[in-house]
């Protein structure tokens, strides 16, 4: 068990009121490795949120134990769990006045005390935490006047200046643009590397959390988790079954989901290179799905010359050319 930053044993996430409870997830029994980033994952209502409030100890377990090294989290006194764990809340940035410095510093709060001033180490910690989350730039800015990414960055940086084995963050992308969304995801991966802390986050981002986490925990529909490296669960068809819903359909071969309604006829495309990888995504837009097989009943080329891109279609001993993928398209179209 020691090898394990964090751990839950036949865990049981929900809610009681008067003497009715209502079980949202479990028995659930997850293990964290120091240096991992973990991704929360499961459709809307799984309990993502729940569970993470109870691994931070916000709200009591219906049943079972959460351990982080080997104290139960029930057990330790708030200022003790401090020093275990940090929690970053979506729009947890309610800092007014702040300016950016002042606010990672409080990361230091269960060391120092409210009252003290930050020591020497201190100081040098809140340093590292700062450039860590790329925040430098900003740090004499007040936080109120941050945009939503760059508070969440800082967040981050509070995370780390209070220096736990253990960071939770929940739905930390939920506010960015796709550049900043990459950007955090790598983050986190290279810090959970460089620092060997467990990082678990929450999140909506499929795609990305695929391409980074060291391991998945994909909170079911019935309650139920399941963990693994994200390849496992996607050859296992446990991803794609956890997320399904009419219309939409997991492609195992891209790593992606396909929003568009097939019409049921396929195509054999021959090809390599950008040009043939954009003409799959201009097909699949089109509502055909693509084929292994040379015997399909359409056949098609893209072919990358010096003079330019072409694309064939072929059928029998007749191939016919065009020289745009929107002719390509309409000509397909007409088979
Ligand atoms: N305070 C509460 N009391 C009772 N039930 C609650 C409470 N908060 C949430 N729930 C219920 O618990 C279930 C899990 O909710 P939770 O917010 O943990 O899901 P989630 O996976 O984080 O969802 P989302 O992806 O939509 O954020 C839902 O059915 C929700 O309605």
């Amino acid at each position: 068990m020691e090898d394990f930053l964090l751990h839950t044993s036949d865990l049981s996430v929900g809610y009681k009121s008067g003497n009715t409870q209502k079980s949202v997830a479990g028995p659930l029994n997850l293990t964290m490795k120091a240096g991992e980033l973990i991704c929360l994952l499961g459709p809307n209502g799984a309990g993502k949120s729940t569970l993470i409030r109870t691994l931070a100890g916000l709200q009591p377990a219906l049943n079972g134990i959460v351990k982080i090294d080997t104290e139960n989290v029930a057990k330790l006194k708030p200022s003790q769990l401090a020093k275990k764990l940090s929690l970053v809340l979506t729009d947890s940035v309610k800092a007014g006045n702040l300016d950016v410095f002042s606010l990672v510093s409080l990361g230091r709060y269960p060391y120092s005390g409210w009252l003290g001033g930050l020591s020497k180490e201190d100081k040098k910690i809140v340093k590292w935490a700062i450039e860590s989350a790329h925040v430098e730039m900003f740090v004499n800015r007040k936080v109120s006047q941050l945009s939503d990414g760059e508070c969440q960055k800082v967040m981050l940086a509070r995370a780390l200046a209070q220096d736990t084995p253990v960071i939770i963050l929940d739905e930390p992308t939920a506010h960015l643009d796709l550049p900043s969304r990459i950007e955090l995801m790598r983050l986190l991966h290279q810090l959970a590397k460089e620092t060997s802390k467990g990082i678990l986050i929450s999140t909506h981002e499929l795609d990305l959390a695929l391409q980074v986490a060291d391991q998945i925990w994909l909170l079911k529909k019935d309650g139920s988790v399941a963990v693994g490296s994200p390849e496992e669960l996607v050859l296992n068809g446990i991803f794609e079954s956890a997320f399904d819903k009419a219309g939409v359909l997991f492609d195992k071969s891209t790593g992606t989901f396909n929003i568009h309604q097939n019409t049921g006829k396929s195509v054999f495309l021959e090809g390599n290179g950008a040009a043939a990888f954009w003409t799959k995504r201009a097909l699949l837009r089109h509502g055909y799905s693509l084929t292994d097989s040379a015997s399909a009943l359409l056949s098609a080329e893209v072919r990358d010359t010096q003079e330019g891109t072409t694309w064939l279609i072929k059928s029998g001993d007749t191939i016919e050319k065009r020289d745009t993928m929107e002719d390509f398209l309409l000509l397909l179209r007409s088979r």
